[in-house]
C-alpha cells in the first residue's frame, strides 16, 4: 500500500498507516502574521553550501529531489533558531493542479503555486540523516514559496532534467548546483517546531520558511505536473504528479516566532 495524493491514499488517510499525522506538532501549518512573535535573539540564517555536495536529481514517485553527499559538513546551515550545524541532504518541492494553490504553508490564508523544501539533518548530534529524523531537533527544513512570474534560470537547470527523469525511480547525475541560488533577496524568515510533511510524519523538524517568494513561471510549473508517479513498466497507464501538498494541520500550542519586525 503505497502512500499518495489520491482519495484512496491521500493525506485525509494517512492517520490509517502513519499515526502521526494527528499529532502535536505537524506541518505544514498556516502562518498568520499578526500572531507571529518577532524573537530580537534570533540569529540571521547562514547558509554554505559547496557545489560539489550535489549529486543525482531523482524522481521519487512524490515528488522531484536533488540529492547531495551528506558524508560530511561540506555543505551546511546554522544559525537562525538552529543549535550548531545542519548538513544538507536534499531538496524537493511540492505544486498543485493549478497555478493558484501548491505550497504547502500558507501566509494569512494565502498560498503561493508552489513551495521547496531544502532539508538538513543535525550533524552535530547525530550520525545519520535516518536517526536525526527520530529527534525532536534532528531536521532542519528550509522552505521558499515559489510565485508565479518571470521564468527562474535555476529552476531551469532542474526542469532540463525532467525527460530523463519522467517515470518514478528515475534519476540522472546532478551536480555542481548550489541551493543558495534558489533562496529570495532576503533571509528574513518565520520559524516553528513541526514534521515531514509526507509520512512518516515524523516530528522532528525545526521549519524556518522565509518570508519572500522567488519567481517560476507558469511554463515551468507545468512541467513539474508532467513528471510521472508511476514506474515505466509497459501495461501500467502511466500518471502525471499534478498534486503533492497536504493541506495545513492545526497550530495546537505552537507559537511561530518571526526573525524580522
Ligand atoms: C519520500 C521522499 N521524502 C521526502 O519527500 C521528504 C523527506 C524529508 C522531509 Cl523533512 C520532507 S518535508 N516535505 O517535510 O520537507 C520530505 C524522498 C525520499 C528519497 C528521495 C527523495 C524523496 O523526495
Ligand atoms: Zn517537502
Amino acid at each position: 500500500h503505497q502512500w499518495g495524493y489520491e482519495d484512496h491514499n491521500g493525506p485525509d488517510v494517512w492517520q490509517d498507516l502513519f499515526p502521526l499525522a494527528n499529532g502535536d506538532r505537524q506541518s505544514p501549518i498556516n502562518i498568520i502574521t499578526k500572531d507571529a512573535l518577532y524573537d530580537p535573539s534570533l540569529q540571521p540564517l547562514l547558509v554554505d553550501y559547496d557545489p560539489h555536495s550535489a549529486k543525482v536529481i531523482s524522481n521519487s514517485g512524490h515528488t522531484v529531489a536533488v540529492e547531495f553527499d551528506d558524508g560530511d559538513d561540506s555543505s551546511v546551515v546554522r544559525g537562525g533558531p538552529l543549535m550548531g550545524n545542519y548538513r544538507l541532504r536534499q531538496l524537493h518541492f511540492h505544486w498543485g493542479p493549478s497555478d493558484g494553490h501548491g505550497s504547502e504553508h500558507k501566509v494569512d490564508g494565502v498560498d503561493y503555486a508552489a513551495e521547496l523544501h531544502i532539508v538538513h539533518w543535525n550533524s552535530e548530534k547525530f550520525s545519520s540523516f535516518v536517526k536525526a529524523a527520530c529527534a525532536p531537533d534532528g531536521l532542519a527544513v528550509l522552505g521558499v514559496f515559489l510565485k508565479v512570474g518571470e521564468p527562474n534560470r535555476y529552476i531551469e537547470k532542474i526542469t532540463d532534467t525532467f525527460g530523463a527523469i519522467r517515470s518514478k525511480g528515475k534519476q540522472s547525475p546532478f551536480t555542481n548546483f548550489d541551493p543558495s541560488c534558489l533562496l529570495p533577496a532576503s533571509m528574513d524568515f518565520w520559524t516553528y517546531p513541526g514534521s515531514l510533511t509526507v509520512p512518516p510524519l515524523l516530528e522532528s523538524v525545526v521549519w524556518t520558511v522565509l518570508k519572500d517568494p522567488i519567481s517560476i513561471s507558469c511554463e515551468q510549473l507545468a512541467m513539474f505536473r508532467s513528471l510521472l508517479s508511476t514506474k515505466e513498466t509497459a501495461g501500467i497507464e502511466s500518471c502525471c504528479m499534478t498534486t503533492n501538498h497536504r493541506p495545513v494541520q492545526p497550530l495546537k500550542n505552537r507559537k511561530v516566532r518571526a526573525s524580522f519586525l
